[in-house]
């Protein structure tokens, strides 16, 4: 017999308005738009000698550090292959510099959260959330787990879903 528990985290809270802009079809590049993202998170794993998966509460904190750090932002794709996002000098007090074509967008840097991603879609950004809110739970706690999923609404429920799974299989897709 094999017994899985399981936590989630889901919180009228845990939103991020953020605006971006992603390319579809054939290098068609949207306006710059933004959405009031929900996220949610499910781990799963036996339960340690407090006989629970995983506290509440350092997944919900580390949850809405993470959230945080996105909201009121602009998220920039730093691999997508034809947005290219440059920093120019000037540290925090500098700006960003985001083209597509002929299309050109300068942004304050303090304003704007570059991602390490192909395009800023909604499994990306999910997948974003997951590994920052796991490098905050510390190594440990990642060991323990057999599984992480992490969900980003962007719309009244279009659902970008990313699934990290111990035993190495991965899996990432648009269905909750
Ligand atoms: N699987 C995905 N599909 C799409 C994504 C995504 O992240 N993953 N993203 C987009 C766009 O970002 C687009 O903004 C979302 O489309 P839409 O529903 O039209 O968003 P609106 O804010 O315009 O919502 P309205 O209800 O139309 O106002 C597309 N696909």
């Amino acid at each position: 017999m094999t017994e899985i528990y399981r936590v989630r985290i889901q919180k009228e809270r845990l939103v991020f308005s953020t605006a971006h802009f992603i390319t579809y079809g054939d290098d068609v590049c949207e306006p710059i738009h933004g959405h009031n993202y929900h996220v949610y998170c499910e781990v799963e794993g036996p339960l340690n000698q407090n006989r629970y998966v995983v506290d509440f509460i350092a997944l919900r904190d580390a949850l809405q550090k993470v959230v945080d750090q996105l909201d009121h932002r602009v998220v920039l794709p730093l691999r997508h292959p034809t947005i290219n996002v440059v920093e120019q000098s000037g540290g925090e007090q500098g700006e960003v510099v985001a083209t597509h074509g002929m299309r050109r967008w300068v942004f304050p840097r303090q304003d704007c959260v570059l991602l390490d991603v192909e395009n800023t879609t909604a499994e990306l950004l999910a997948k974003h959330i997951a590994e920052e809110t796991l490098a905050l739970l510390g190594p440990a706690v990642r060991a323990a787990l057999a599984s992480v999923e992490l969900g980003v609404d962007e719309c009244d429920g279009q659902w970008g879903v990313y699934r990290w799974r111990a035993d190495g299989e991965v899996r990432a897709n648009g269905n909750p």
